[in-house]
């Protein structure tokens, strides 16, 4: 589990995070939504370390991450496994070197042994006989399932998600989404997902914490969503056109 307290932060005179708090459940995907703009990639930034918060807490497992020393920072963050928006692969590498990536900085692992460990990841995102391709010759949807078996090579306890499903067709989201919940219950992983795609919301939506203009307006879970009686949750659910044929009916 991670537990946030009050974290807040500023660029110059910008307040773009104020005095956010929440938990993130293990097993389950946990989502961050919220309109462009608000604040969830800094939050992002500011839980996995990218970015320090001017005031608040990160807790992982009860470790005080920003109150920890070098080893403790070094120990949580061999913890994390990160998809990056867009995926982010090395474009110059091959499918099999950009999953091997984690293992050759992080271990000390044998070849042999990282390549076994890569191609369970490789299997257990579905994806089978393309070690050898180069990122530009896989499909979008392929190249997230790539960036996911990266993710998880290194055997993470907490896994963060920056908008997956950008760039994706409808169909290929949702598998995607399915993968994520299926591979944060099978290890019992804590994964953080930021979106702002009510589709993923009211797929996987088991845990949500609405962010709006730098504050955590509100939390619960994809039944509940609908009638929070927060308007500016209402703003950005039924925003979405689905959502409000279905809110009419
Ligand atoms: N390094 C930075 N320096 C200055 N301002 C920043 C920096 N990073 C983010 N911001 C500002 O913080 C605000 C929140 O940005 P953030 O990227 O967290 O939004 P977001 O909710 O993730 O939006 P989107 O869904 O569009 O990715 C924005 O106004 C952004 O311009």
């Amino acid at each position: 589990m991670i537990k946030i307290q009050s974290i807040t932060k500023s660029f110059g005179d910008k307040l773009v995070l104020n005095n956010v708090s929440g938990t993130f459940e293990k097993g389950k995907p946990n989502l961050i939504i919220g309109a462009s703009g608000t604040g969830k990639s800094v939050l992002l930034k500011c839980i996995v370390g990218l970015a320090k918060p001017d005031m608040g807490q990160v807790f992982f497992d009860g470790r005080d991450f920003y109150a920890g020393d070098r080893d403790l920072k070094i120990e949580v963050r061999r913890e994390i496994g990160m998809l990056f928006q867009g995926g982010a692969l090395f474009d110059s590498k091959t499918v099999e070197q950009n999953v091997m990536f984690p293992l050759d900085v992080l271990t000390r692992m044998k070849l042999d042994e990282k390549i076994e460990r890569v191609n369970f990841c490789l299997k257990r995102v579905g994806l089978e006989n393309v070690n050898k391709k180069m990122p530009s010759e896989i499909s979008g949807g392929m190249k997230k399932r790539v960036g996911i078996a990266r993710a998880i090579v290194n055997n993470p306890n907490y896994l963060f998600c920056d908008e997956p499903n950008s760039g994706l067709d409808p169909q290929t989201s949702v598998l995607i989404d399915d993968l994520i919940q299926d591979i944060t219950q099978d290890y019992d992983m804590t994964t953080v997902v930021v979106t702002h795609d009510m589709n993923s919301v009211m797929g996987i939506g088991e845990k949500i914490m609405f962010i709006y203009k730098g504050q955590n307006l509100w939390e619960g879970n994809k039944n509940d969503i609908t009638h929070s009686g927060i308007k500016e949750l209402d703003d950005f659910v039924f925003a979405n056109k689905v959502m409000n044929s279905l809110r009419e009916k």
